[in-house]
């Protein structure tokens, strides 16, 4: 397991979106519940809901179709609700998510300390973007990689890499902060140094197993810990 001192000269941070930054599990629960109404299928509650994100909105629709983490269903159900759920999601992009506390304060001081920062979710484009501005981060980001941005999404390592390479710094050089299994994945496997931040979506997970470099309770412990390496 990497110190933060390793990763010396931290020029980019890379965030997470939906568990580690925003409080999304409001919006995407209704998205949700609207979208099994509409087809007459029995509803989910937001706490298993809250377990399905992370891997994109194809797969938490699959998810909330069968009530499992597998998500398997036939694929005309599937064709049938997706577009349903991307009408209730745009309709209900940020009408109850929330910021998590200390992301505002932590993003601007480390805006005026110069460093480079990516946002890299699996969520795709066509919310990602708006939601964005609407809450107010997208000031903070000089580059932001969606689920459908390449052709792989985490945990694959490709959405980190080639972010790395747009800011034209090498992976040691960078950290993710993310809150789910994919992120720490697509860390390992791309070369950054990964914070697990405790208050995000890790489905059944335990997080202090996820394989990270360090585990936060608080958005603005990333502060220090950057203080403390430098
Ligand atoms: O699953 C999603 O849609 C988004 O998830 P992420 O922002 O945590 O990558
Ligand atoms: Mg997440």
């Amino acid at each position: 397991m990497k110190t933060l001192r390793d990763n010396c000269q931290t020029k980019l941070v890379a965030f997470d979106l939906d568990g580690t930054l925003l409080d999304s599990v409001p919006d995407l629960a209704k998205a949700v519940q609207l979208t099994l109404a509409e087809l007459n299928l029995p509803t989910q509650q937001q706490d298993n809901v809250r377990g399905w994100i992370g891997n994109g909105a194809r797969v938490l629709v699959k998810r909330a179709l069968s009530g499992d983490i597998n998500g398997d269903i036939p694929k005309d159900l599937f064709d049938k609700a997706y577009p349903i759920f991307l009408k209730h999601y745009a309709d209900n992009l940020n009408t109850d998510s929330e910021l998590y506390n200390g992301v505002e304060d932590t993003l601007a001081a480390f805006k005026r300390a110069g460093i480079a920062m990516a946002c890299i979710t699996n969520k795709p484009e066509q919310f990602t973007l708006p939601l964005l501005k609407e809450i107010g981060l997208s000031q903070f980001f000089d580059k932001v990689v969606c689920g459908d941005s390449f052709e792989h999404r985490k945990p694959h390592p490709m959405p980190l890499l080639e972010t790395a390479k747009f800011f034209n710094v090498l992976p040691e050089q960078s950290i993710m902060v993310g809150d789910s299994v994919n992120d720490i994945i697509a860390a390992q496997a791309a070369g950054f140094y990964s914070i697990c931040v405790s208050y995000g979506y890790h489905g059944e997970d335990d997080v202090h197993q996820l394989g990270a470099d360090v585990v936060i309770q608080h958005f603005s412990e990333i502060a220090q810990l950057l203080e403390k390496a430098a």
